[in-house]
């Protein structure tokens, strides 16, 4: 499915899906391993704090769940979902190393109750902390540009804007910001997280140049979860293929689309 010569470097880590998915809510480890199979992603992102899937015996599978992924072939981001503080978060992460064997951390620090839109100075305090311990960050952001900025100069060399708050599934609400921050940064690997609720979003934000989009809650809580898996995988492709091929922008005025000089012909000539 994904363009094998058009790959994603994140952190020196070369992948060609563009798509990353999450593993909560799923009803049952098997729906969230044939979904992360058939919607080709190569990173998934596991939280500490994660909600269970429920095993065939409609009981929690506890360990069963750590195995299910490693036996994926994935490669895993672990993620601070469910940190308030930037305490919270580095002590998440770190536990989060330890388990998983990796330096890379998907970092949130929520910071309002209705919207779980992060808390943007906790944010950069805990990513400059983790950053100078070692960690390659990926920070769950909003999408604004100062914000940006203080990331970077925290040492992030992915940004993660969202598009739409977390399991909101309400796709792109501020296209004027996304536009905004892609274009001020172009250099950097950005991936749009959260609030994805279709397919055609996923194209949407992939057509405005970012470089993937991470979600969850519309795959995992579709009525077929893998087939949604695929689903976004191709809408994420095919948005990555439209931003390549170079789209027209949209015109005021009507263009012919056929030639209107010349005589038409009918019959023989
Ligand atoms: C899974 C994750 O890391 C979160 O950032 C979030 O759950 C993704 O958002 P959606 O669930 O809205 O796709």
């Amino acid at each position: 499915m994904s363009m094998n010569n058009d790959q994603l470097t994140l952190y020196g880590r070369i992948v060609s899906s563009r798509m990353l998915l999450g593993t909560a809510q799923y009803p049952s480890p098997a729906i969230l391993a044939n979904a992360v199979e058939r919607s080709g992603s190569e990173i998934i992102t596991v939280s500490l704090r994660r909600e269970l899937p429920k095993g065939a015996d409609g009981q929690s599978s506890g360990g069963s769940f750590w195995d299910l992924i490693q036996n994926l072939g994935v490669h895993i981001l672990p993620n601070t979902a469910g940190c308030h503080t930037a305490k919270e978060a580095i002590l998440t992460a770190k536990m989060a190393r330890d388990l998983f064997k990796t330096n890379w951390i998907k970092l949130e620090v929520i910071g309002h109750h209705d919207s779980l839109q992060p808390d943007i100075f906790a944010l950069v305090e805990a990513a400059r902390e983790l950053v100078a311990d070692g960690f390659e960050v990926f920070p769950y952001m909003t999408d604004d540009l100062v914000l940006a900025e203080r990331l970077l100069e925290a040492g992030c060399k992915v940004l993660m804007p969202w598009c739409a708050p977390i399991g909101s599934a309400q796709g792109p609400v501020n296209v004027h910001g996304l536009r905004a921050i892609r274009g001020n940064f172009p250099e950097i690997p950005m991936i749009v997280d959260a609030g994805l609720g279709r397919p055609s979003h996923a194209t949407q934000v992939m057509e405005l140049g970012f470089d993937a989009v991470l979600l969850n809650t519309a795959v995992a809580k579709a009525g077929d979860p893998a087939l949604m898996g695929e689903a976004f995988g191709k809408a994420t492709d095919a948005g990555r293929q439209a931003y390549l091929a170079g789209m027209l922008e949209p015109r005021d005025m009507a263009v012919p689309s056929t030639p209107v000089i010349g005589q038409a012909v009918f019959g023989e000539v």
